[in-house]
Parts: C-alpha cells; structure tokens; sequence
C-alpha cells in the first residue's frame, strides 16, 4: 500500500528531537538545509537514476558517468551553485568519476603546490573545466614508496624544457583515475633530474590529450587498466595507464611552490618543507575520514531500518514474530557500528579544523603543526576507512540472505567503498607513519619539548604509565573521564612498551623493522583515543533539543565501551584495567543496548538520506520491503522471457538426455 509507513512506531518510539539531531550529523543549520536541498534536487531528476548499474556492461556504465557527470556539470552552471552546493551535487549524485579526481585531486595540487602565476594561469582553466586533470603518481611499480618512483623529469637548459619520461615498464603510471579515458592533463609526479643530479620526487602539470580532438599528445601512450572489484561500483572510474618518451614541458610547468628550477637550470628550495609536496594527500585523507562517515552511516541505516522489519522466531500464541533488532547478538553487532558512523562525523569535523588551521598557519610560514596533521590524517584515515569497509560487510551479514542482494545496496556499497583501504596510502603504511611520530614524542619526553594537540596526553606520562583504573561499579564506565584516563593509558603504555624494546636494538631501524606488528598496534590505540576523546569534546559542547544530548552520550560510550570490550587483551595485559572492571565495562554495554534500542530508526533518519541516495529495498524510508524486493526481482532481464535464451542449446539435450537414461 502506497504511503504507509510500515516504521511509524519505531519512530514513535525516539526518545529525542530528530530534527534537531539532524542539525547535528550534518554540522549546522546551513550545513543541514544545504544537504536537504541538494539531496532531494538529485533525487528527483531521473538523469541520476542509479539502480540499473550493476546490469551494465563496463562500455555502458562508463558511458553513462560520463552523461551523469556533463548533466551535474549543466546544472551546476544552470542553477549557478556554490563550490560547496557542487560539491554536495557530486556527492548525492554517487558515482565515482574522473570529476571527483579533477576537483579533489587536480586543483588542490595546483593550489598547494603551485606558484601565483601558476595559479592565474592553470585554476580559471580548471574551475571553467575547459582542461580536466588527475593526480599521476602511482606507478606499476610503487605506491606507497614515493621516493621510489621512476619517472623522470630533466632539465635541458638549451630548451629551458623539461624531458617527462618513463624509463622501465615499472614506472608506468599506473591507477590515477580519470587518467584512463578522460583527462586533458595530469599532475605526474617525476625525479627532478638537473644536470646530472637526481632532486627527488617532484610535481609537473603535463598535457596529456589533445584539446581539439582528445588523441594522446606524441610521446604519450595512455589507456584504462581495466575491470575492478565488483559490477558496476569502482568501474565508473577510468583508473589509467601511462607511459611517457621524452615528452617535453616548458619549465613553468613544474609546480615551484615548495622548490624551483631556474632559467640557468639551478635547483633552489624555499624555506618551506619538502613534505608540502605531499600535502594534496594529506587534505584528501582528512576528506576520506568524512567519506568513512557517510558510507558506514548508508550501510547502518539499510541495516537498523531492516532489522526493525525482519521477524524471526519467538512467535507466540500466532501473534508477531520477534523483530530481529531486539537480538542482543543483533544490537552487539549493528549499535557500534551506528556509534561509529556518529563518531566518525565528530572525529571529521574536528580533522577538518584542524586541517584548515594548518593551512592558515602555513600561509604565515609556521610550519609547526604540519607533523601531528600528517599523523592525524594518516592515522584517522587508516582507522576509519579499515573500520568503515568491515562495517558495511557485517551490515550485509546483518540483513541476512537479502543483504546479498544488489538491490539491498550493499554488496555495490562494500564494492566502491574497500579501495579505501588502498588508496591515499595502504592502511598499515600510514599507520607506521603514525608509529613514528609517536615513537619521536615518547623519545623527546623529558627533553623539554612539550608534547601539543592530540599527543598532549603524553606530557602525563609519568602518571599514565602507573594509574589505576577506579572503576568499582558498571555505572562508573559511563564517567567520561573514567573512559579518558583508561584509553590515554592504554595508549602510553602501548607507545613506551614499543619504545622499550626498540631500544634493546643497536640499530632502530632495524628494530623498528622488527617490532613493525607491535607499532601498529600502537598506533590503532593512538588513534583510537583520538575518536574517543573528540566525541567526548563535541558531548561538552551546547547541544540543543529535547534529549539530543543524552542519546549521542549512550552512543559515545557505546563507541568507547564496544572499542575496549573488542581489545581486552591490550587493556588488561598493558594493567590499565583489571579483568572485573572488563566484566563491569561489559555489562554496561548490555545496558546502553537496551537504551540505545528505541531511538535506533530515529537515529539513522537523522542522517537526512533519501531513498534515491541510499539505493536500498532493504533501507527503504517507509520500511516496505518485501513487496518491493518481489517486484524488484522480476525487473532483472533474466526475467524478460519465462524460458530462457539457451534453453534450446543447453538445457533442452540435457533434459531429453536424461529421458533416454531413465528409460533404459
Ligand atoms: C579525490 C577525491 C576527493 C573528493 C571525493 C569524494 C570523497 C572521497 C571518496 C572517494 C574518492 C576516491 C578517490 C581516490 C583517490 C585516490 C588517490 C590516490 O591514491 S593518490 C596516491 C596516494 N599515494 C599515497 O598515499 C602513497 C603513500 N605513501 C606516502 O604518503 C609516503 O611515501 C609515506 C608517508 C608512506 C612515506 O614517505 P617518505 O618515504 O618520504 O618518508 P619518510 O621518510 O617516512 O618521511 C619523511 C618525513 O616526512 C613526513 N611526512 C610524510 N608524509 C607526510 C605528509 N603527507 N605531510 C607531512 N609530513 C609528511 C614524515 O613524517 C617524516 O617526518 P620526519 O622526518 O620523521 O619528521
Ligand atoms: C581504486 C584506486 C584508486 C586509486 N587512485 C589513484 C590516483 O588517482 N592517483 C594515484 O597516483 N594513485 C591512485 N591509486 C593508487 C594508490 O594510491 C596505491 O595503490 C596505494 O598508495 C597503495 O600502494 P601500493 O599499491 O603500492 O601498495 P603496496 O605498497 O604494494 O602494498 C602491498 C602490501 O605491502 C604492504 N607494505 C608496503 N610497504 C610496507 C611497509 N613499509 N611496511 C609494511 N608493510 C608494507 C602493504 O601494507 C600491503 O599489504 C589508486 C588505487 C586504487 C585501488
């Protein structure tokens, strides 16, 4: 029946103000209107109609991004949106495309790394989209080694030139998306070569295609690497191959922010760090760390609205079966994960800040928070994406049989989403990154030099290192500084155990080799006290309406609680806690369950997402699957005809083949 909301009473049920929890998940009242605005413009234009991908061949599908994208592009420029409103278009529009690389990739690099001139010459090109671009780094051969890359750029001061060139097959550029089918030009990160000597790994803007007619400029092959992981999902991107001989740029082309080539063909540096040259990752990582948010949030609210559908057992007296939510095996798998979609939005609106506040130092040349931004980055990067694709698979597993479905949504959302774990560097990678940093701090305690920001916590090490936890009953784990101390010790014992037996080695290097499973550990505990600690903050900020406040409380320490339950054996083994105080921790969690329980629809509604956004039978807003999900079935083209194309040639001999046996 059209129009019945078959969760109204789940609704009912919310304890809190959703309009005003909307307000929050999406930042502020402007953040909020904006999204609901564009959201619902999306939704109702059929040209971002989306269910059909995973039906498409990989010729189709990408020709399809490609109209989608030019009609986001025309309404874009029609309805004369913002940088903000675009951005949010693109978003709701959910399909990877070389856009998401021209506008996150290409123009930040050019605006992070490039000069004034640079800027007035190559952005107006851009913002008009009258060149497209992509981020060329990544190599057949390297990835997360930088340094190792191969491709060359050299300096021949006769032209005042630089020669780009792929000198081995392992320097081929390779996975830059957009680069396959349709970008005009490309930042390529090269070694700068002049006059003999190798400067490392350096960015250079690089025609790639022709303006007139699109064919590869002489000197450059390039093509798509082919099909990924997954029907439709990733495969709307053209991730490239590319291949240079002696393609010659002018010197202008290098970006000279951070270093320069002169007209004499000498190599200066400014006084600003070499790392700039990474800094376009580093602002896409804190972008990602948004992204974890939203696509682990998608997957909660198909699994939270689908679970509140779905009865199994426990029927009695022929009354209603019981709703698969209220399984506190259910609720022990999904409620973290909808603690950790929240958590994720706070921990991404503060690395946001940060990530701005670093920028605004930079430009003043204070250069001295650039260290803990990288690792915050970095480390909230790993954590969130590595959290977020297991997240999305266990909400598949939490809607059963159905959630293998592609119209579920989900097996399409895990698709896209696991990459992320790859891209803008390897998990584990960057979490060593965060391991370093955290290994320098501990070695400068007691230096003098004071441990600032999300490391401040270390300053108190002395009492970190010895505390004990006062726990005594379960309600005591609701303290928030009960929690704080706990994580802050866990996470210092964890760093100085680590610092410890690097020590013991003669070589650090060697050890830090050595002890690389133990650092990482180290590492998670960090940035897991990061998430903890920022939505702690954001709980003693002023949050307006009727019981916002104490529900996102039952979801903080949710997170925490669920967090610690999951890693007793660092808490307990590391002395932090005892293992009563780990039974009691437990208990808690059982408690804020049951609380949690019936705000769980109101919760995910929060979110704002249309049924168009979230392309799920299983999420449906209204919760009336199962005459969907039967109608959605027979929409498959295997169903256009009841006997199938091949009957006659391969199913027919074999059933008259069996007749002739049978009848022997
Ligand atoms: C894009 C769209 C956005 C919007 C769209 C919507 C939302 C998103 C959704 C969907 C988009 C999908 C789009 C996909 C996009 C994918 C794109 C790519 O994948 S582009 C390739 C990424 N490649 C990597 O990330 C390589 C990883 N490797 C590295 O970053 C480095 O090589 C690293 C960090 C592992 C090692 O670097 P070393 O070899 O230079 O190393 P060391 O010696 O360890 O470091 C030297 C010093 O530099 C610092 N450092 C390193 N990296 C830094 C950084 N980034 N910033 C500041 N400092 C850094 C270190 O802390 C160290 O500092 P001390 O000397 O100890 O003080
Ligand atoms: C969908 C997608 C889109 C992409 N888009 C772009 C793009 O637009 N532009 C671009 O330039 N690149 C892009 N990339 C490339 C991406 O950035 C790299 O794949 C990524 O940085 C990982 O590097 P790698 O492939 O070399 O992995 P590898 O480093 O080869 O990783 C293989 C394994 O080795 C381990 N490992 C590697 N080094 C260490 C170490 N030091 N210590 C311990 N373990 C280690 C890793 O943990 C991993 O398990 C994209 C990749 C994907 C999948």
């Amino acid at each position: 029946m059209a129009g019945v909301d078959y969760l109204a009473d789940e609704r009912n049920k919310a304890e809190f103000d959703v309009n005003e929890m909307k307000i929050v998940w999406a930042g502020s009242r402007h953040a909020f209107e904006l999204s609901d605005r564009i959201s619902r413009l999306v939704a109702s234009d059929p040209a971002f109609r989306k269910d059909n991908r995973p039906m498409l061949s990989r010729k189709e599908l990408f020709k399809n991004t490609l109209r989608k994208t030019a009609h986001a592009w025309k309404r874009i420029n029609e309805l004369r949106l913002t940088e903000e409103e675009a951005n949010k278009l693109r978003f709701y529009v959910d399909e990877p495309a070389f856009a998401d690389l021209h506008w996150g990739m290409f123009v930040p690099a050019i605006k992070g790394q490039g000069t004034d001139e640079q800027h007035q010459k190559w952005l107006p090109l851009a913002y008009k989209m009258q060149i497209i671009g992509c981020y060329a780094q990544t190599e057949l051969g390297h990835g997360s080694n930088v340094q190792g890359l191969e491709t060359t750029a050299t300096f021949d001061p006769q032209t005042d030139e630089f020669i780009i060139h792929s000198p081995t097959l392992t320097s081929s550029k390779w996975w830059p998306g957009g680069l396959g089918k349709v970008s005009t030009h490309a930042v390529v990160y090269a070694r700068l070569i002049t006059d003999g000597k190798d400067h490392g790994v350096h960015g250079f803007i690089v025609q790639l295609r022709s303006l007139d007619d699109h064919s590869p400029l002489p000197g450059i092959i390039v093509g798509d690497i082919g099909m990924k992981f997954g029907n439709g999902a990733y495969n709307t991107m053209d991730n490239g191959v590319l291949r240079f001989d002696h393609v010659r740029i002018p010197r202008n082309q290098m970006l000279m922010r951070v270093s320069q080539v002169t007209r004499e063909g000498k190599y200066k540096q400014s006084n600003v760090p070499r790392q700039l040259v990474y800094g376009t990752m580093v602002y896409v990582r804190q972008v990602i760390v948004s992204d974890a948010s939203y696509a682990l949030s998608r997957a909660v609210c198909i699994a939270t609205r689908y679970s509140c559908v779905r009865r199994q057992f426990g029927s009695q007296n022929g009354g209603a079966e019981t709703q698969v939510i209220d399984y506190k095996t259910q609720q022990n798998r999904l409620f973290p994960l909808l603690a950790s979609a929240y958590a994720f939005r706070f921990v991404s609106e503060w690395l946001k800040w940060l990530y701005t506040d670093v920028m605004q130092r930079l430009q003043a040349n204070d250069f001295s928070t650039l260290p803990e931004a990288h690792a915050c980055t970095a480390g909230l990067k790993s954590l969130t994406t590595s959290a977020t694709a297991d997240g999305i698979e266990e909400c598949r597993k939490l809607c059963g049989g159905h959630g293998y479905l592609c119209s579920s949504g989900l097996p399409e959302l895990f698709a896209v989403y696991v990459p992320a774990c790859t891209y803008e560097g390897d998990n584990t990678v960057l979490l060593l990154q965060v391991a370093r940093f955290l290994m320098k701090t501990v070695s400068q305690l007691g230096s003098g030099k004071k441990p600032v920001g999300t490391i401040s916590y270390m300053e108190q090490a002395e009492h970190l290192m010895k505390c004990r936890c006062e726990v005594q009953r379960a309600e005591d784990w609701l303290k928030p500084s009960v929690i704080l101390e706990v994580f802050e010790a866990r996470a210092t014992r964890m760093s100085v155990a680590c610092a410890q037996n690097l020590s013991k080695f003669a070589n650090p290097e060697e050890g830090f080799s050595e002890l690389l499973a133990d650092l990482v550990e180290a590492a998670i505990a960090h940035c897991q006290l990061i998430v903890v600690s920022k939505f702690i903050e954001k709980l003693r900020q002023d949050i307006p309406g009727k019981g916002v406040k104490q529900v996102l409380g039952m979801l903080c320490n949710i997170y925490a609680l669920h967090i610690l339950h999951k890693n007793l054996g660092d808490f307990v083994s590391t002395g932090c806690i005892t293992s009563k105080q780990a039974s009691l921790a437990n208990e808690q969690l059982r408690s804020l369950y049951s609380q949690v329980r019936p705000n769980a629809v109101a919760l995910v509604d929060s979110f704002n997402y249309t049924d168009h956004f979230l392309g799920s039978v299983l999420g449906r807003y209204d919760g009336n699957v199962y005459p969907n999900l039967y109608e959605e079935a027979w929409k498959d083209p295997l169903n256009d005809s009841v006997v199938p194309d091949g009957y006659h040639e391969y199913i027919r001999p074999i059933l008259k083949q069996q007749l002739r046996t049978a009848r022997l």
